[in-house]
């Protein structure tokens, strides 16, 4: 299959208000450096060509040039600012992905993805057209109406994760669409254009830091590497 350019957005313009921190979540430290940079660190190794465009919030451009500073060698990257959404963020940072591109849009506080998970996310994007990681619900799960709850088959569900990777030629034209509050993620969206989603194995350390326990949680994962 042909190779593609290819493009990592990470999302990183939100405040991090479920975290309850004075400076947002993707600035904190996680074992001795910002939680960025881990992120920007897995996209910049996992190729050699991969262009990375950094969506973060207008107030916080200083701060990047922090989290860069503690790169050896500065990665390829361009700054966008934020949107009052995940969905509006995503949107700005895809203007810079230019055309015949796989595009990676990851959240920039799931610092712990590995290369592997990327290139599996890439090579089944060229496959399919897109591609998200997902993970088995380890939990039992209820579903609650109103006054009402019952129990419901976890098979049938699955807890979706990012990079959500697709070919420019499907997201761009997706992200045209009116925004929904329903779109909290990319699949949302290309789903919405009648593409169909493909699923790949996610990985249990792909977390999301978006609670205090994630970060200790990241801390203790980072540390067994
Ligand atoms: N307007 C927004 C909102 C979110 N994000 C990014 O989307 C990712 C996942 O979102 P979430 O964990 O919900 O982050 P926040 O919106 O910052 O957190 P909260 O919902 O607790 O305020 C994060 O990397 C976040 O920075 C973004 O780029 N722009
Ligand atoms: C994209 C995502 O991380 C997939 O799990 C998630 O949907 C982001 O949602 P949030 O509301 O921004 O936490």
């Amino acid at each position: 299959m042909k190779e593609r350019n290819k493009v990592a957005i990470i999302v990183a313009g939100g405040s991090g208000s479920r975290m309850q921190s004075a400076v947002p979540k993707q600035f904190l430290d996680l074992n001795g450096k910002p939680v960025l940079y881990h992120t920007i660190a897995a996209f910049a190794g996992a190729y050699p060509d991969m262009r990375i465009v950094l969506v973060l919030p207008e107030a916080h451009f200083e701060s990047a040039e922090k989290v860069l500073s503690y790169f050896a060698q500065r990665p390829d990257i361009t700054l966008v600012k934020g949107g009052d959404t995940r969905f509006h963020s995503v949107k700005n940072g895809l203007q810079q992905a230019g055309s015949d591109a796989v595009v990676f849009v990851h959240d920039g506080v799931r610092p712990l993805i590995s290369t592997a998970l990327i290139r599996s996310c890439y090579e089944a994007a060229l496959q399919y057209g897109g591609a998200i990681p997902v993970i088995d619900m380890k939990d039992s799960i209820r579903v609650v109406e109103g006054d009402v709850n019952r129990a419901v088959d976890r098979e049938k569900y699955k807890i979706i994760q990012t990079p959500q990777t697709f070919l420019s030629e499907v997201l761009l034209p997706a992200f045209e669409l009116p925004y929904d509050p329903l779109f909290t993620d990319e699949a949302t969206v290309a789903e919405r254009l009648g593409h169909r989603v493909h699923l790949v194995p996610g990985e249990e350390a792909n977390i999301k830091i978006t609670k205090p326990l994630d970060l200790v949680i990241a801390a203790a994962l980072l540390n067994e590497r």
